[in-house]
């Protein structure tokens, strides 16, 4: 859990991505997004598909240049970093991928996908240290010495997953960004691989983003949690305020979703249950502190309905 005293790891301020400005296909997929991540507590970002999730996580890597706004890690802002700089910080943040088969080599042993890790960190190139090192990473992740051999395609869906985390932690990271690290793989195994997560943090001191499209996944991992809904943060609070009280239309129909596999229909069902004309009336917006740690983007009329409701 969050400790009161945490400090922030990563602030985002005012954050706005457009892609294709200027063009017919402009797209804002990131609009004036603010949110402070503590050191050691996971937060969970949700939104369907399209919402921004993963440019959000991509530009906190700095694989996008954001239009305006800033990202700070450990207070330096990573839009000015400097190459010796940059170079510490993309070791201190990585990133485990939603579909483990795709981030990983398929022609690299898992010794050697680890190796790589290991490079990157700077590790010593000794063979009996790095041999110990690999089979120390593998147990991290419920893996053995017999796995350092194998190639990942000789790998289940899960343990592939358990791979990408272990290539992640070579590396020695402080703070990891989860894009979808669960939804590719079988009800079954996402609660162990949550578990893993969860275990990992407690050993490390790890600090998550972790990126789902669906509340109930965040919802085990998650300190606080935060909605993203057209490139807009429209709630922000713990993940007991989100789940329990959440005020904002949007993540009211999040929760009641009926979890569906085939995506277009999941879409449609929630474009029936969510009444967007929040958005359509022109009002500006922004987020409001309901009660402590609770935000919603809202009008001052929305702020008196939500806190009446609330009484
Ligand atoms: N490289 C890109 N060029 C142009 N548009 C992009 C690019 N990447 C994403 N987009 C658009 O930006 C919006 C946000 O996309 P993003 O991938 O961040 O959403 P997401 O919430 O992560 O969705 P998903 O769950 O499907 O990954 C979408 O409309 C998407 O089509």
């Amino acid at each position: 859990m969050q400790n009161p005293d945490a400090k922030k790891q990563v602030a985002i301020q005012n954050l706005t991505l457009t892609f294709n400005k200027g063009k017919k296909n402009e797209n804002k997929a990131l609009d004036n997004v603010s949110f402070d991540i503590y050191e050691g507590e996971t937060f969970g970002l949700v939104g369907e598909s399209g919402s921004g999730k993963t440019t959000l996580g991509r530009s906190v890597l700095k694989l996008y240049e954001p239009e305006s706004g800033s990202i700070t890690f450990d207070g330096q802002d990573i839009t000015k970093m400097k190459r010796k700089e940059l170079g510490d910080f993309r070791r201190q943040a990585q990133m485990i991928f939603q579909d483990p088969q795709a981030s990983l080599n398929g022609r690299l042993t898992v010794s050697n996908i680890l190796g790589e890790g290991l490079d990157e960190a700077g590790y010593p190139k000794d063979k009996e240290k790095r041999r110990k090192k690999v089979l120390e990473l593998l147990q991290m992740v419920g893996l053995n010495e017999d796995h350092a051999s194998r190639y990942p395609h000789e790998f289940s869906g899960g343990q592939k997953q358990r791979i990408g985390i272990a290539r992640a932690l070579a590396v020695k990271p402080k703070f990891i960004i989860a894009d979808e690290p669960i939804s590719a793989l079988d009800v079954s195994v996402q609660a162990q691989v949550v578990n893993l997560l969860a275990q990992l943090q407690k050993d490390h001191g790890l600090t998550y983003l972790f990126i789902a499209h669906d509340l109930a996944m965040v919802k085990y991992l998650s300190d606080r949690i935060g909605v993203l809904h057209w490139g807009k943060l429209v709630e922000l609070g713990t993940a007991e305020q989100v789940y329990n009280h959440a005020l904002h239309p949007y993540t009211k129909s999040l929760l009641s979703a009926v979890p569906e596999p085939d995506p277009v229909k999941e879409k449609a069902h929630r474009v029936e249950t969510y009444d967007p004309s929040f958005e359509k009336d022109g009002q500006e917006r922004e987020m409001v502190e309901v009660e402590p740690g609770h935000f919603v983007l809202a009008t001052p009329e929305e702020v008196v309905k939500y806190k009446d409701a609330q009484r």
